[in-house]
């Protein structure tokens, strides 16, 4: 890898927590962009597009570093993009909506270096069991949710609404590692990991 450290345009500590866990040193700033949604986009599009306005709006930022990385995270529910709660009111009704039910969890990483950009959409579904009244209003009464797409962390307390999980862990808490890794080494050598996909080859 190139000894030039990696931009993380993010005010999220998670994000660069799970860019330590892969053992990716970085310099963080904070990407502020603007995030409202247009009408008709898709999810999909929705993230990619801010992720990549994130990074851009870090590179702004650069000193000597090798890339800028931007990451955007949606909840995604009968259609409408669930984002963060204004506030515990708005916290509970998503909340109530999510409960013993599915939803999508859309999340994309992009990196640039004012020339090249790359963008990479990770999608999971998650499994929620009913959450009774009581028990959401405990939960909004942590503060956990607060800043949070679709009011809830999956590695805080809203680990035990999670039934089932089905795609990427690190994707729903906000950064897709798999995705990140891999676009950091096609980024630094030309090539993905592995010299290609994994799941193309015979069983
Ligand atoms: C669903 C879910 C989201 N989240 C967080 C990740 C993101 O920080 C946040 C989604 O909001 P984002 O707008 O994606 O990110 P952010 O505003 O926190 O940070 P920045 O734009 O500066 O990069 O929700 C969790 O931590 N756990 C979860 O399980």
């Amino acid at each position: 890898m190139s000894p030039a450290r990696l931009l993380l345009a993010s005010a999220s500590p998670r994000r660069s927590a799970l860019l330590d866990q892969i053992g990716v040193t970085h310099r963080v700033v904070p990407a502020h962009v603007d995030e409202t949604h247009r009408m008709g986009e898709a999810a999909a599009d929705y993230v990619c597009r801010l992720a990549l306005d994130k990074a851009r709006a870090g590179w702004r930022q650069r000193q000597d570093e090798r890339a800028a990385l931007g990451a955007d995270t949606a909840v995604v529910l009968d259609g409408d993009i669930l984002g963060k709660p204004a506030d515990a009111e708005e916290a509970e009704a998503m909340l109530a909506r999510l409960s013993g039910r599915a939803h999508r969890v859309c999340s994309a990483v992009a990196l640039t270096d004012g020339t090249r950009e790359e963008v990479r959409l990770s999608e999971s579904e998650v499994w929620f069991r009913a959450i009774a009244p009581a028990e959401r209003a405990r939960y909004v009464a942590t503060g956990e949710p607060l800043d949070k797409a679709g009011a809830y962390a999956i590695q805080g307390w809203a680990a035990i609404f999670i039934e089932h999980l089905s795609g990427s862990y690190s994707g729903v808490m906000g950064l897709p590692l798999y995705e990140t890794a891999a676009l950091l080494e096609l980024w630094d050598t030309g090539t993905p990991p592995g010299g290609g996909h994994a799941r193309d080859g015979a069983a």
